[in-house]
């Protein structure tokens, strides 16, 4: 079979890299005969971000880039997204949606690497290390155990029992600590870890707590000072989610008064964008604080694996329409492409517009060999298989068509 061709050259398509994404992906691209891939070490944002996105066909971020409603809508050209993580807050999804850009993302390639330092982090804490780090390098030489403890046989707290949160679980459960969970769905309790339905009583009754939750409007501040009231014997906190999960300003004061015991945060409300920008939390210089610049995922081998991971769904996207894996546009399963040119229609979810789409296309009498369509609350995404013919005039008739949001044929 002769390879799968685009209608758009592959040698034209820019492919723009933020954020020192792993060389996987790059090879990747390459491999598949990509080769405008433009790449930049750090984030980009403003007037910078816009330019270089102006002609890209795809973006490719990692925590950092803020993909907005804005940059969405002036990036004319994009067809999708590759976020080289596991959250997809950077991005308006709602608005990519509604540009027809399609967003992927790595759901568990880094999971492993974030539970492993949670795990790390909570013994550190726990045997309060952070004092004795410092106190060492200063040449200090303080063999005092006061306040040091084993985790062996402490209530661990997981606010969040996804991906993550549940790896911890078992992680933990490994190490002797004995499970509890807080989740707003319902989920299945691995091993012996037991779930706690009031977040209250969770944080009470543990001697760690762990963020795993998304960052989304329902998650912002839900560690508020309220919350961290609830901290009263020493606690220790983890937040390895996202920055504003927690309120910096009242975790700052639970630490100082002693409420909280420790803290390990990888996460702040404002990260630098690259290496060069300096970083600033209220959180420097507490007793018991493990400050880590959002590294969290950032294991070579996690790296290595969401690179091949999101470019194998970008690449997908781009060569065959199947949107699997999408947090934007409707995902849709297609089966492979047989003799067939394929149009990929997204559209505006208003009625009418599938009709149109069958009557252009008889009129056009083209034979129609498969359709697919899945449809969300404003987009709809419609894949016709068709008869080999002059596409370039179906694909002109196609955009004529009121509501289109984005019209792709692949022959
Ligand atoms: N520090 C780092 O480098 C990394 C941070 N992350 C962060 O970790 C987050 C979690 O990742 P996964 O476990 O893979 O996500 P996931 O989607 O598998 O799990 C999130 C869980 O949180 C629960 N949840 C949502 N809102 C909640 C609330 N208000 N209270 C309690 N539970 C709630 C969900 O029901 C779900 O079970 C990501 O969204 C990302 O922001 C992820 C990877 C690396
Ligand atoms: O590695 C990164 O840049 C971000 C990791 C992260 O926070 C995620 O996967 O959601």
């Amino acid at each position: 079979m002769s390879p799968l061709k685009t209608s758009f050259p592959k040698g034209k398509m820019k492919i723009v890299i933020l954020e020192s994404i792993s060389q996987s992906a790059v090879e990747s691209f390459k491999k598949a005969g990509y080769t405008q891939i433009e790449q930049y070490p750090g984030a980009l944002s403003g007037e910078e971000l816009d330019e270089v996105l102006k002609d890209a066909k795809v973006v490719c971020v990692r925590s950092k880039t803020q993909l907005t409603e804005e940059v969405i809508q002036k990036a004319k050209k994009l067809v999708a997204i590759g976020c080289f993580c596991i959250g997809t807050n950077q991005v308006d999804l709602d608005a990519a949606n509604k540009a027809g850009v399609c967003v992927f993302n790595a759901p568990f390639s880094n999971t492993r690497s974030v539970a492993e330092l949670v795990i790390a982090s909570a013994i550190m804490l726990i045997r309060r290390i952070p004092d004795k780090d410092k106190a060492a390098h200063a040449g200090e030489w303080d063999k005092d155990s006061t306040n040091a403890h084993e985790i062996r046989g402490k209530k661990l707290g997981v606010v969040g029992y996804g991906h993550i949160g549940s790896q911890v679980s078992i992680l933990a459960e490994a190490m002797g600590l004995k499970v509890f969970y807080y989740d707003v769905e319902n989920k299945l309790p691995l091993g012996n870890a037991e779930e706690v339905t009031d977040l209250k009583t969770l944080i009470e009754d543990c001697d760690l707590i762990t963020l795993h939750v998304p960052g989304t409007n329902g998650t912002k501040n839900l560690f508020d000072k309220q919350v961290l009231s609830w901290f009263n014997k020493g606690q220790m906190l983890i937040n390895m989610s996202r920055g504003n999960v927690v309120d910096i300003e009242a975790l700052k004061t639970a630490l100082e008064d002693g409420r909280i015991g420790g803290a390990a945060v990888d996460v702040f409300p404002e990260e630098p964008k690259n290496k060069a920008e300096k970083f600033s939390s209220p959180l420097q210089n507490i007793s018991n604080v493990i400050l880590t610049p959002h590294i969290g995922g950032s294991t070579e081998e996690a790296q290595w694996n969401i690179g091949l991971d999101v470019s194998a769904k970008l690449i997908k996207y781009i060569e065959s329409g199947s949107s699997i894996g999408s947090h934007s546009i409707p995902e849709l399963s297609l089966p492979k492409m047989e003799d067939t040119h394929r149009i990929l229609h997204i559209h505006k979810n208003v009625s009418g517009v599938l009709s149109e789409i069958n009557s252009k296309i008889s009129k056009l009498d083209v034979n129609i060999l498969g359709q697919y369509l899945s449809t969300n609350i404003d987009v709809g995404y419609v894949v016709l298989d068709i008869a080999k013919n002059d596409s370039l005039d179906t694909l002109k008739e196609l955009r004529q068509i009121e509501h289109t949001i984005k019209v792709r044929i692949l022959y």
